[in-house]
């Protein structure tokens, strides 16, 4: 038996799986948490602005470190037996480092300096510049963003660059090389400056075909080209290729055979696409963790409003992929779950279960409408059709009665509608939706979530087996790298994950929600489209 290692790297944890290429079948796994977990109010005594969201580099190691002998010890198999290893990534997660691929943060003098640490995906840091950029685009918007959704996130890599170059000259000065987390982990792995057209396409504003977009860097800012070029030039390397081999310092370290092949590295989400086993067109892969994002594949390069963008070859050769997203999903629930009342955290501890099972419980028992709530779910801002990491959340019908798992309810039904925006977005380009898949670590944390979803869609959903599309996705690659197969499509194939169950809609609750969804449609576009100086206002009060 052959094995490839695929390491899934999360917001919250890294998780390490060992896949058996001939039959898929998990053979071993380990979960690493990340000590640091995410930075987000205050780095050692200094308090940083709420807008960031940091991590510290040493976790990730820490993930290859333990998480590797301990996925292999699970699997109680020889080291030997490997045959290749795949990482994935969140993204635009930035990482800065010296020639050598040493963080900057973990320089003494750069200990305290927040700009020296990663910025995670979500790292909402660098509005200023998304806004200029937007600006700048606007002479030319359908050329340089219309890819793109017409639009800028904040948490792209180029954003995060002007960041770095306004708020911290110093550590822009002394960083050698900036680079995606996934392509920083491959390059360490190799040894050697390496960067997937993945990340590279989505985030970076690149294309294959005509490389990054100089003129518009040079519009935005004349330094930009320079910093482009200087700092996150390597030599590329395209889903479903091998980065290089694993050097043998590396290998002694981690207990893997010297020479191993790694492939380049993927955006987490879009290894799920691969780990799920979608490989064409009309279906749309929801990877459901903290944030959630909507994946599909076609053959054409199509203009769709409001998606991160579509990139030919990022995911499957020869078909373009698409990715939207929405930036607070779990987060929500867990938004919801740290406001919980005291007689239900009691209630939870007293039960032995945690407060998210209590409040799915509470609010499974309640009908579609009952409550007559509807809240938007811009908890993180808006990352799809309306592309505004400045908007703020709503929740409206609140009465004396309302419960504490109505306003649960109400967030899961929120972030389904704002599925649904995407999906009515993809289907209006002409990408027509006939499967919808769901995987990531929420879809077998949440049945209702689930029932939800599936009746507001009105699609039926499969749900994934497996808790780690994205790792699967991962090792897949890896295998692909190791040359067990010729193509990905093969390895899907060979190696593909099988569901646990269809969710069904149920007719009496889609027509009950195609009236709810009536009134989130009207408060998206009142507050997201034709009123926003309202958030502006309270956003400018806020940060006074
Ligand atoms: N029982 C639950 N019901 C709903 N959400 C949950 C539950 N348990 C955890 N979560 C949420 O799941 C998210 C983590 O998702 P997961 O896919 O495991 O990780 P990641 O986002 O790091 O890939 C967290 O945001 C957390 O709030
Ligand atoms: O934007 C992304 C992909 O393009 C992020 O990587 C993704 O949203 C992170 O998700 P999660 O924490 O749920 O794995």
């Amino acid at each position: 038996m052959k094995y490839s290692i695929g390491i899934d790297f999360g917001t919250g944890s890294g998780r390490v799986l060992i896949v058996n290429v001939q039959t898929g079948e998990i053979a071993g796994m380990s979960v690493v948490k990340y000590s640091s977990g995410t930075i987000e109010k205050a780095l050692f005594d200094n308090m940083i602005p709420d807008s960031f969201a940091l991590q510290d580099s040493a976790d990730y190691i820490d993930v290859l470190q333990k998480g590797i002998p301990a996925a292999l010890a699970d699997a109680g198999i020889n080291k030997e037996d490997i045959i290749g290893m795949g990482i994935d990534f969140t993204s635009s997660t930035m990482v800065v480092t010296d020639e050598t691929f040493t963080p900057l943060s973990w320089y003494e003098n750069y200990k305290t300096n927040p700009h020296a640490y990663v910025k995670l995906w979500k790292h909402h840091g660098a509005s200023e510049e998304t806004a200029a950029i937007l600006e700048t685009s606007q002479k030319q918007k359908e050329k340089w963003l219309g890819n793109y959704g017409l639009n800028v996130s904040s948490e792209w890599m180029i954003p995060k660059i002007l960041e770095l170059k306004n708020k911290a000259p110093e550590i822009l000065k002394k960083t050698a090389y900036i680079m995606e987390a996934g392509d920083w982990i491959v390059s360490r792995l190799v040894h050697e400056n390496v960067r997937s057209n993945c990340a590279r396409g989505f985030k970076s504003f690149w294309n294959e075909q005509d490389g990054f977009y100089y003129d518009f860097f040079e519009q935005i800012d004349p330094d930009l080209p320079t910093i482009v070029k200087e700092k996150l030039e390597g030599r590329l390397v395209k889903i479903g290729e091998k980065a290089g081999v694993l050097t043998r310092e590396m290998s002694e370290s981690l207990g893997l055979p010297e020479g191993l092949p790694v492939a380049a590295a993927i955006i987490d989400a879009h290894s799920s696409l691969l780990g799920i086993g979608s490989r064409q067109r009309n279906q749309l892969t929801m990877v459901m963790g903290t944030s959630t994002c909507h994946l599909m594949l076609h053959e054409d390069q199509k203009k769709v409003p409001g998606i991160s963008g579509s990139v030919k070859d990022a995911i499957i050769p020869g078909l373009f992929a698409y990715e939207a997203g929405q930036s607070a999903v779990g987060d929500l629930f867990e938004f919801a779950v740290k406001q919980a009342p005291k007689e239900y955290i009691d209630e939870a501890k007293e039960r032995n279960i945690s407060v998210y099972k209590l409040l799915e419980q509470k609010a499974a028992g309640k009908k579609p409408g009952e409550a007559g709530l509807v809240a938007l779910d811009w908890h993180n801002g808006n990352r799809s059709l309306l592309s505004n990491s400045g908007l703020r959340a709503l929740l409206i019908g609140q009465t004396l009665h309302t419960k504490h798992e109505d306003i649960y309810r109400a967030y899961m039904e929120a972030t389904a509608f704002g599925t649904k925006m995407i999906m009515s977005a993809y289907e209006e380009a002409g990408m027509d939706v006939e499967e919808v898949f769901a995987c990531g670590g929420l879809p077998q944390k949440s049945p209702l979530l689930m029932r939800i979803y599936a009746d507001i869609l009105n699609k039926p959903i499969y749900i994934s087996a497996t808790d780690y599309a994205p790792a699967v996705g991962a090792a897949i690659l890896g295998a692909v790298a190791g040359k067990t197969y010729d193509s990905i499509e093969d390895a899907v194939a060979g190696m593909e994950q099988p569901f646990l169950k269809t969710v069904h809609p149920i007719p009496e609750n889609v027509e009950i929600y195609k009236k709810l969804f009536a009134i989130y449609k009207d408060m998206h576009d009142y507050f997201g489209k034709q009123n926003t100086h309202i958030m502006e206002e309270l956003n400018k009060l806020s940060y006074l």
